[in-house]
């Protein structure tokens, strides 16, 4: 039996836009009001998508969520027609009508922590939804994230859909952006590392004082028990509460892992010792690297801008590493010559490859926070719906699904655009085909 990890990545959505919503996150606050371009979103994390799967890897889509969410909208009192409940919010509450317009669930590494079957005791690979409550635009995808999930991977013999966590502060979760997973190979059990930003029981631990830890150990801890983890392959990190306050609103700006690699930044987290002693005693005997990245090297500054740890590392057929890196890394002195040097040091990672998701980056979002990590084995591969691997067909067929239907200029203002919706419902109705997802939007209910 095949082992291997699939990157299942989110499809941008049409009403991908600037709103600033997100408070820590600094690409988004400084591109607050820009203007957006859905089409070439969309486009570049195709073309990326498509690149790994011509790389060899396997290589999944998951689909967008619908926005805007007339839904929420109405929960929360606009009433009348379509029309009317947007003109309504955008004149009374266009904060709120903003955070139901977000395509922000293209960033798949929030969907949701998963464990693979290697490392559950009942051998099954499980799915929780993050509940994403620290944002209110975020905290409306965890219920549609779970229909994707469950239409995507549908098959329950071999993998588990979770309910979301409660919706308190307390369990406070985003999902694998604050996971990592290594292990010596895909099929083995690994060390899943959980990586949170506060304590909600225990006040007296550190905690940011500028920007919110969206991750609490309560929330790390409960995920650890519904997918059946054992104290020998969980560790639990805090996260250095002054680079949360620096724009690391996410451990996965900050560090990331694959198999026996673990790449972070010397101030990435608390008793950093002490805690790689933890993952190496789990983690057993064989080779183990830490690339730790110091200070005089990258400033988290630079980390942030250029997001150097929101690349993705990955194992390529032949064995060796590559790192997949934006853009923005090259247009860093200081990232673009690490990277340089990072392939020279006798790890596993042998090659870097750019890709322009600056339409994502100007968000907050990488090419890490784009994709969803699934570590699985042929037989559950062959489970998965087969609608939505990337391949020659499906590429072809999305290109010509977004240019079909997406602008390719969008503007806050245009959101209360009835237009928009219509747009966007047709959009992503004919997308269910596409994927055979079956109806997973409230629209089609
Ligand atoms: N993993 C990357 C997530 C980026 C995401 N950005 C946003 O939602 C910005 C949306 C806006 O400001 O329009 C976030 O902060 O959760």
């Amino acid at each position: 039996m095949k082992h291997f990890e699939a990157n299942f990545d989110g499809l941008v959505g049409p009403t991908h836009n600037y709103a600033g919503l997100s408070f820590g996150n600094v690409a988004s606050l400084n591109n607050a009001a820009a203007i957006s371009n859905p089409r070439a979103a969309a486009k570049q994390g195709l073309k990326k998508a498509k690149a790994l799967a011509d790389m060899g890897m396997v290589q999944g889509m998951l689909a967008p969520q619908e926005r805007p969410d007339l839904h929420t909208l109405r929960r929360i009192g606009f009433s009348g027609t379509d029309a009317e409940v947007l003109n309504k919010a955008a004149k009374q509450a266009p904060a709120l009508l903003r955070a139901c317009c977000s395509a922000s669930s293209m960033w798949t590494a929030n969907a949701a922590t998963v464990s693979p079957s290697a490392d559950t005791h009942d051998g099954k690979l499980h799915f929780t939804p993050a509940n994403l409550v620290d944002k209110l635009h975020r905290s409306i995808e965890p219920e549609t994230t779970g229909n994707i999930l469950a239409a995507t991977f549908n098959n329950s013999r071999h993998f588990t859909h979770h309910q979301h966590l409660p919706e308190h502060n307390s369990f406070g979760d985003e999902g694998a952006a604050n996971h990592t997973r290594l292990c010596k190979n895909y099929g083995n059990a690994g060390v899943e590392l959980f990586v949170y930003g506060q304590e909600a029981t225990n006040p007296a631990a550190p905690k940011p004082s500028k920007f919110p830890a969206r991750q609490t150990l309560e929330a790390s801890q409960a995920i650890a028990r519904l997918h059946q983890l054992d104290d020998d392959n969980t560790v639990f990190i805090s996260q250095n509460p002054n680079v949360i306050d620096q724009g690391v609103f996410h451990n996965d700006v900050i560090a990331v892992g694959n198999q026996n690699v673990l790449f972070y930044h010397e101030q990435a987290f608390l008793d950093t010792q002490s805690k790689l002693d933890e993952i190496k005693r789990k983690f057993g005997d064989s080779e183990l690297h830490f690339i730790e990245v110091p200070t005089s090297k990258v400033a988290i500054q630079d980390a942030v801008k250029s997001y150097l740890f929101n690349t993705q590392i990955i194992t390529l057929p032949s064995g060796e590493m590559a790192i997949i890196a934006p853009t923005n890394c090259q247009e860093n002195e200081a990232v673009h010559a690490y990277l340089n040097e990072v392939v020279t040091l006798g790890s596993p990672i042998k090659q870097v490859n750019y890709f322009d998701v600056k339409q994502s980056m100007q968000n907050g979002g990488g090419p890490a926070c784009l994709r969803l990590r699934v570590a699985m084995n042929d037989m559950e591969l062959a489970a998965v719906n087969q609608h939505t691997l990337m391949n020659d067909a499906l590429f072809t067929r999305l290109n010509a699904w977004v240019d079909k239907h997406y602008r390719d200029h969008l503007s806050v203002d245009d959101l209360a655009d009835p237009q928009v919706l219509i747009e966007s419902r047709t959009a992503l109705d004919e997308l269910t085909q596409i994927m055979k997802l079956g109806s997973v939007y409230q629209f089609q209910k």
